[in-house]
C-alpha cells in the first residue's frame, strides 16, 4: 500500500480531508473516492489574532507541525492485528457510503503545540475494600518530591506559606494532584479580609478553569481540619458530585483528624481520617450527618442534610457551605432550592457558617455578593488560553470574524453537508495528533449518529490502545444493561457517545475511557457541559439544543471545556453552524450573561412550596414578623423594587394554601404557625407540599390495606413519585393493558388498592382521554402513571435487565436505570416520611425492599449480591450452581468461579475471547476479587455475629 504520509502535504487546519484516505476494501463494491483538490492558498487577509494563534493554511507541500522541529509525530503505527481488521471489516460492512480503510496519510490539522497525553477491576476493588492500590484519575499527577514543596514557605504562592494555614498533610495532598501554587488570583481572593478566619462570606466569578474550586476547596478544609466543623459543598450534577468527592479524598488521604472526646473520663484524642461522602439521588451513603465531616451533595440532597440539621439542633457543627456553579439560582426547577438553602444559612447568622458562591457566569455579582453578606471577587484569568471559532460553510473564522482557514468540502454524500464535514474533519485533524475531542451535539439521536458516522473516519491504532478499547467493550457488555449496540460499534474506533439516555454504569466507563485516552472522541449532549474535568483540546459545538438555540449560559460553559490545566496546553473550541442561522449565533456570541434572577417570583408556588413551609417547620419562621423577616434574607427580596409591596399578599395567599392542605396551623392565641404531622414530615423527606400531600394519602391507604400476596403492592410504594409526573413518562395504554391482563388476581388486589381500575385502563387503551382539570382527576393521573411506572420496576426487581425492560416499555435504557437508582432514594426518604409519622412498621417494609433494589435481584440472592461483581445476572449463575451464600463463595476457589464467570458473560462476547483465549486473565483477575471480597464479608459477618 502506498504511504504518502511524507509527501502529502499538511495544511493548517484539517488538511486532508478523512473522506479521502478510506481506501476500497477487497470485497467492497463501492469505488475509492476521488483523491481531493490540493490545499487552497492562505486566505489573503489571513493574520495573527492577539488572543489566539493560528496557522495559516498553507501551499507549501510540507507538512506543517505542531513541534518546533517541523517533522510529523511519528505517533501511529500503521499496523493491525487480526481482530482489529475483523472489527474495521465489520464497520466498514454496516457503513454504508465509502469503504473503510487504512489511513495512510499524516494529517494536515494543526494546532500549536504538541501535548504529552496522560494516560473495573481496580474501581470495583477501591468501591469495595474503600483503598486501591494505584490511583485510578490520570487527572492526578505523580507525587513530587515531599521535603521540597514544604520547604517552599517563602514563596506566598505556595500552598506550604504559613499565610495559608494548612496542615503539611493537606499540602501534599494538593500536590499530589498537581497543585504545588496558587494562581495570583486565587491568592489575592484568598487574602481578603476576614475570609481566612472565616469571618466573611464571598462570591467569586472566574472563567471556566479558571481553578475557582481550590479556594472554596482551601476554606472548607481549613474549617474541616484546623476547626473540626463540618463542611457541606453543594454541587448541581451527579457526575461533578462523585469527582468531587473522589478529588477530596485524596487530597486529604494521608489527614488525621481528631475525634472529639466523648465523655469526661475520656482523656486521649482518637485520630481518624476525615469522613468525606458524596450524596446525591443514586448514592447508597449509610453515613450521615453525625458521623460525616465533609458532605459533596446535589442541590436537593444539601437542603434535606441542613433541614435534618436544623431540626436536630446539630447544625452548628456546619462552618460552611460552598455553593459551587452559583448560576444555578435560576435554574427553573431547581433555583428555588438553592435560594432557599442560601437564605436559611443567613438566617442562622448567630451559628457563624460562612457562605462562599462562585461560578463562570454571574454577571451580577455585586447584587448576589449583597444578598450573600459576602465580599466579591471578580478576575478573568484563565490559565490555558483558548482559541474559539466560528465554522459556517466549510470556513472557519475567528470569532473576529477573520477566516482562519477552508475546510475541503467532501465528494462523499454522508458528509455533503457542511455543518457535518466541518465535524468530522475537525475531529480527525485533532484525534491524529493523538488529542481528545467533545462533540456537544442538539440531541442525543444527534450524538449517536455522529458517532457512527465519526467511527467510519477515525484513524487505526496499535495494539495496545486497541486493546484497551476492547476492555472497554468488555466493560460496557458486562454493566447491567449489556452491551450497547451502537457503542459496540463505535468505542473500537475510539468513539462513544455519552447523554441521558445512557446508564449511569456507562456513562462512567465511557468518561473513565476517555479520561484514560482509549476512547478518543465523545459526543454529547448538555450533560457533559457543566464542571466536567476531562481532557478536550478540541470542543465541537452545535448551537441548537433541540430545536432551540443554546443559551450563553450554556454555550460558554461549553467552550469552556476545552483545555483544562494539568491536562493541555490549550484549547480549541469551534462553533459549527448552518449559514442561515448566522445572525442568531453571532447573536449569541455576543450576548452578554443573563444576570441571575431569583426563581420564587413570578408565582408563588415556590413560595407554598418550599419558602414558607421550610421556614415553618425548621422554626426559623413561625410568627408574622419572623415570615417578613425570612423573606426579607431571600434573593427575590433583593431583587424586586418594593419587595415587601410586592411579596407580602403572595405570603398571605401561600399561608392560606399550607393551611387549607393542613401542612401548617395556626395558633391565634399566640400569633404563631406550627408544621403539622404532615408538613413534617413533607419537609424531613425533601418533598414539596403537593408531593407530600400526595404521599400521604397513598401510605395511609396502604397503612389500612397493605397487600402482601405478591410484589406488586409494594413496588408501587416505592415507585418515586418524580418518575411518575407527566414530563417524565408518557403512558402507553395499550401496552399498560396488556401488561395489566398479565397480573395475576392479587397483583389486580394490588392494582385496585392503589385506586388502579383494570376496566378504566381498557377504555383508556380504546383512544379515551385522562383530564387532568382538577385537583381530583390530576391525583387519579398520578396513580396511574405512577402505576405504570412501578411495572416496569417490578421487571426490574424479577431481575430482568435494564435493557429489556426498556425494550418492552419502549423507554430510554437511562430512564429505567434511573428509577432503580432513584428507588432506592425515594424508599429511604419514605421510610423518613413515615418514621416522622409514626408508621415504623411500614417504615421497615420500605427499608427492606430498598436492598433488594439496590441489587436488582429477587430476595434469594440478596445476600450473594453484596459482592462486588456478583450483581443480578452473575448472582443468578452463582445460586443456580450451588453457591447460594456468601459463606459458599468464601468457601470455593478462583477456577471454579472463572467457571461460573464464564457462563454470565454474554455470549457475543464469550465465543469472540474464547477464541483469542483472552478471556482467562481477565476472568481469573476478577474471580480473585470476588473470593476476596467473599472471605472479607464472611468474616465480618461472623465477627458481627459474635458481637450480637
Ligand atoms: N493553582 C493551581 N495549580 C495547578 N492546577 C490548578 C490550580 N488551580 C486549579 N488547578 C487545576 O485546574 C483545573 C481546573 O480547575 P477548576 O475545576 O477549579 O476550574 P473551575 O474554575 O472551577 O472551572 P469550571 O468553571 O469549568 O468548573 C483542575 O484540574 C485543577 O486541579
Amino acid at each position: 500500500m502506498e504511504n504518502r504520509s511524507s509527501t502529502r502535504p499538511r495544511a493548517s487546519l484539517s488538511g486532508e480531508h478523512p473522506n479521502l484516505r478510506e481506501r476500497q476494501l477487497p470485497n467492497s463494491n463501492i469505488p475509492p473516492p476521488p483523491l481531493p483538490p490540493p490545499p487552497l492558498p492562505p486566505p489573503p487577509h489571513h493574520q495573527q489574532s492577539s488572543s489566539t494563534t493560528y496557522h495559516a493554511k498553507r501551499t507549501n507541500p510540507e507538512p506543517i507541525s505542531n513541534s518546533s522541529s517541523g517533522a510529523l509525530p511519528p505517533k501511529r503505527p500503521r499496523t493491525g492485528s487480526e481482530e482489529q481488521r475483523q472489527w474495521q471489516n465489520r464497520r466498514t460492512d454496516g457503513g454504508g457510503g465509502g469503504g473503510r480503510g487504512e489511513i495512510k496519510v499524516a494529517p494536515d490539522w494543526s494546532g500549536n503545540e504538541t501535548t504529552d497525553h496522560e494516560g473495573e477491576d481496580q474501581h470495583q476493588r477501591e468501591r469495595y475494600f474503600g483503598f486501591s492500590s494505584t490511583p485510578t484519575s490520570s487527572a492526578l499527577m505523580p507525587p513530587p518530591s515531599t521535603p521540597q514543596i514544604y520547604r517552599d514557605t517563602q514563596n506566598e504562592y505556595s500552598l506550604a506559606h504559613p499565610k495559608w494555614g494548612l496542615r503539611r498533610e493537606v499540602v501534599m495532598g494538593f500536590s499530589h494532584c498537581g497543585i504545588e501554587q496558587m494562581y495570583p488570583w486565587q491568592a489575592e481572593c484568598l487574602g481578603m479580609g476576614g475570609l481566612l478566619a472565616g469571618e466573611s462570606n464571598v462570591v467569586y466569578t472566574a472563567p471556566t478553569s479558571a481553578g475557582k474550586s481550590l479556594v472554596a476547596d482551601i476554606l472548607a478544609i481549613r474549617k474541616v481540619v484546623n476547626e473540626r466543623r463540618k463542611a457541606i459543598i453543594v454541587l448541581p450534577y451527579i457526575a461533578i458530585v462523585q469527582e468531587k468527592t473522589k478529588f477530596l479524598k485524596r487530597v486529604l488521604e494521608k489527614v488525621r483528624v481528631a475525634v472529639p472526646k466523648r465523655g469526661r473520663w475520656d482523656k486521649v484524642n482518637l485520630w481518624k481520617q476525615p469522613n468525606i461522602v458524596g450524596f446525591h439521588g443514586g448514592s447508597t451513603a449509610r453515613m450521615g450527618w453525625k458521623e460525616l465531616d465533609i458532605a459533596v451533595c446535589t442541590i436537593e440532597k444539601a437542603n434535606a442534610l441542613i433541614n435534618g440539621a436544623i431540626e436536630d439542633r446539630t447544625v452548628d457543627q456546619l462552618g460552611i457551605v460552598v455553593f459551587d456553579e452559583l448560576h444555578m439560582l435560576d435554574d427553573d426547577n431547581r433555583g428555588y432550592i438553592l435560594e432557599l438553602l442560601a437564605t436559611k444559612l443567613l438566617c442562622m447568622a448567630e451559628e457563624n457558617i460562612q457562605i462562599v458562591g462562585m461560578s463562570a457566569t454571574l454577571s451580577n455579582v455585586k447584587v448576589l455578593a449583597t444578598w450573600l453578606k459576602a465580599q466579591f471577587y471578580e478576575c478573568a484569568f484563565r490559565p490555558i488560553p483558548l482559541q474559539e471559532h466560528l465554522v459556517y460553510d466549510n470556513n472557519v473564522y475567528s470569532y473576529d470574524e477573520k477566516l482562519v482557514a477552508k475546510l475541503p468540502p467532501s465528494k462523499l454524500k454522508e458528509l455533503k453537508d457542511p455543518v457535518t464535514n466541518a465535524i468530522v474533519s475537525l475531529a480527525y485533524g485533532a484525534v491524529i495528533e493523538d488529542h481528545g475531542v467533545l462533540v456537544f451535539c442538539e440531541s442525543r439521536r444527534r450524538c449517536e449518529d455522529v458517532g457512527k458516522l465519526l467511527t467510519k473516519f477515525m484513524p487505526v491504532v496499535d495494539e495496545e490502545v486497541w486493546e484497551k478499547r476492547m476492555e472497554v467493550v468488555r466493560d460496557l457488555a458486562t454493566t447491567s444493561t449489556g452491551l450497547d449496540f451502537t457503542l459496540e460499534k463505535t468505542v473500537p474506533a475510539g468513539v462513544a457517545f455519552h447523554h441521558a439516555g445512557l446508564t449511569t454504569e456507562e456513562r462512567d466507563i465511557i468518561a473513565e475511557s476517555y479520561d484514560q485516552g482509549a476512547i478518543k472522541v465523545i459526543c454529547c449532549t448538555a450533560t457533559m457541559a457543566a464542571g466536567v474535568n476531562l481532557p478536550a483540546r478540541r470542543v465541537i459545538i452545535s448551537p441548537r439544543m433541540g430545536r432551540d438555540f443554546l443559551s450563553p449560559t450554556m454555550l460558554k460553559q461549553m467552550r469552556g471545556r476545552a483545555g483544562r490545566k494539568g491536562r493541555d496546553t490549550h484549547g480549541e473550541n469551534y462553533l459549527c453552524c448552518r449559514k442561515e442561522d448566522l445572525a442568531p449565533v453571532k447573536e449569541l456570541l455576543n450576548a452578554p450573561m443573563p444576570s441571575i434572577q431569583s426563581c420564587l417570583g413570578g408565582e408563588t408556588a415556590c413560595l407554598k412550596r418550599w419558602a414558607l413551609l421550610e421556614g415553618i417547620a425548621t422554626k426559623l419562621a413561625t410568627s408574622t414578623d419572623s415570615l417578613n423577616e425570612y423573606m426579607r434574607a431571600t434573593l427575590i427580596y433583593h431583587t424586586t423594587p418594593e419587595p415587601m409591596k410586592h411579596l407580602k399578599p403572595k405570603i398571605l395567599n401561600a399561608i392560606e394554601y399550607l393551611k387549607e392542605m393542613k401542612l401548617i396551623s395556626e395558633d391565634r392565641t399566640h400569633g404563631y404557625f406550627h408544621a403539622t404531622k404532615i408538613g413534617n414530615a413533607t419537609v424531613a423527606s425533601g418533598f414539596g407540599p403537593e408531593e407530600g400531600v400526595f404521599l400521604h394519602d397513598e401510605l395511609s391507604r396502604a397503612l389500612m390495606n397493605f397487600n402482601l400476596e405478591s410484589d406488586m403492592h409494594i413496588v408501587y410504594q416505592f415507585t418515586p413519585l418524580h418518575s411518575s409526573t407527566t414530563a417524565s413518562v408518557d403512558i402507553d395504554w395499550k401496552l399498560m393493558r396488556e401488561e395489566v391482563e398479565k397480573l395475576d388476581e392479587s397483583g389486580i388486589r394490588a392494582a385496585t388498592f392503589v385506586g388502579v381500575n383494570p376496566a378504566f385502563v381498557n377504555k383508556m387503551a380504546q383512544g379515551g382521554t385522562l383530564r387532568e382539570d382538577s385537583p381530583q382527576n390530576i391525583s387519579k393521573a398520578r396513580v396511574y402513571r405512577r402505576f405504570y411506572v412501578s411495572l416496569m420496576l417490578r421487571e426490574l426487581l424479577n431481575e430482568k435487565p435494564v435493557h429489556v425492560v426498556a425494550a418492552n416499555y419502549n423507554i430510554a435504557r437511562g430512564f429505567i436505570q434511573q428509577l432503580s437508582t432513584t428507588c432506592k432514594g425515594f424508599a429511604t426518604t419514605s421510610g423518613t416520611f413515615c418514621k416522622v409519622m409514626g408508621w415504623t412498621g411500614l417504615a421497615v417494609l420500605l427499608e427492606h425492599y430498598s436492598w433488594r433494589l439496590d441489587m436488582g435481584v429477587r430476595a434469594d440472592l440478596m445476600s450473594l449480591a453484596r459482592i462486588p461483581f456478583v450483581k443480578s445476572v452473575t448472582a443468578r449463575i452463582f445460586h443456580e450452581n450451588g453457591l447460594k451464600s456468601v459463606e459458599a463463595v468464601s468457601a470455593s476457589n478462583v477456577e471454579a468461579l472463572m467457571k461460573l464467570l464464564e457462563l454470565a458473560q454474554p455470549k457475543k462476547l464469550r465465543l469472540r475471547e474464547a477464541e483469542m483465549g483472552k478471556m482467562r486473565g481477565r476472568l481469573e483477575k476478577r474471580a480473585g476479587i470476588i473470593l476476596e471480597a467473599a472471605v472479607a464479608i464472611y468474616e465480618q459477618d461472623c465477627r458481627d455475629a459474635a458481637e450480637e
